[in-house]
């Protein structure tokens, strides 16, 4: 099985994906294409051997699995477009594209192909995503290549299609909730002391320590959060503070909303 892959649409998804294959060896760069209509933002891959172009009908010549990563308005054109080179013997098709579901495609390419779905995010390109993923039409071959895939790129977890929009939220909105959170920690630590760049950094490790808590012991949030919180002491103040403000609720308030922009959106 070949594995010359093509990700047609070189935004921040595309090349964040394409950066994270070339750095886990998965592929040669020279197997990748990256497409986008202007292609000097691709300069950087260019350097490292990936193949770019403007034209998504050579792409998909090139390659036997394409990545969809183009804005939602976006897929249906460009599935017209290249019905004309896509095979549906020859080629796997994978988007990445919010709110787009299997059937959307399946009215502009038919139902012979294999699809797939996949909901990472941006640390792709670090390799430390979280890639939900759902099949149609797939052989246990073809399953296996795309966990394969994405599993060099971080986690994968394997889902029902109908829960695509909560992993878009979950998982992919979920980076810029965290970033949020983050830099919230950052404006709090300069305003007791700290300077930006030792805030960032203290704030940073904290939440990946805090994570890595969670993903290698399996344990709880709360049960962390019992360790951490003395009786009378800083945290539980801190902590509950941030309660009667609404901390959990807005995270929550924040999540369904999200959920509800792409289930009325789309
Ligand atoms: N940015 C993120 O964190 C995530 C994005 N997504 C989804 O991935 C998709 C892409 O998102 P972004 O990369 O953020 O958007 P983006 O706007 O940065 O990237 C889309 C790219 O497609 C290119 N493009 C437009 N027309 C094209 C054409 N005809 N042929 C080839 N390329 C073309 C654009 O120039 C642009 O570079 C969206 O559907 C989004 O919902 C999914 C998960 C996470
Ligand atoms: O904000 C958006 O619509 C996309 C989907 C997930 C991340 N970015």
């Amino acid at each position: 099985m070949s594995k010359k892959i093509a990700i047609i649409g070189g935004g921040n998804l595309g090349t964040a994906i394409a950066e994270g294959l070339i750095s886990s060896g998965f592929i040669q760069p020279k197997h990748i294409i990256i497409t986008k209509r202007n292609i000097s933002t691709l300069q950087p891959l260019e350097e490292k051997g990936v193949l770019v172009s403007n034209n998504n009908a050579e792409a998909v010549k090139f390659a036997d699995w394409i990545i969809l990563a183009v804005k939602p308005f976006q897929v249906k054109d460009i599935l017209e477009q290249l019905q004309p080179d896509l095979d549906a013997k020859r080629h796997t098709l994978i988007s990445v594209i919010t709110g787009i579901w299997v059937k959307d495609m399946q009215e502009v390419v038919g139902e012979d192909f294999t699809l797939f779905r996949a909901m990472p995010n941006t640390a792709i390109a670090i390799r430390e995503s979280i890639t939900c993923i759902c099949k149609y039409n797939a052989s246990k071959e073809q399953e296996q290549f795309v966990k394969d895939l994405f599993n060099q790129l971080g986690k994968t977890v394997v889902i029902e299609e109908k829960l695509m929009d909560a992993a878009t939220v979950l998982g992919a909105c979920g980076t810029a909730y965290a970033m949020r959170y983050i830099r919230a920690n950052i404006q709090g630590g300069i305003e007791i002391g700290f300077d930006a760049a030792t805030a960032s950094l203290i704030a940073a490790q904290t939440v990946k320590g805090a994570a890595e808590l969670l993903l290698t012991k399996h344990t709880h949030p709360e049960q962390e959060i019992d360790k951490v919180t003395t009786p009378k002491g800083c945290t539980i103040a801190g902590l509950n503070e941030m309660e009667h403000q609404g901390f959990s609720s807005s995270l929550i308030k924040g999540v369904v909303t999200s959920y509800k922009k792409i289930v009325n959106d789309m």
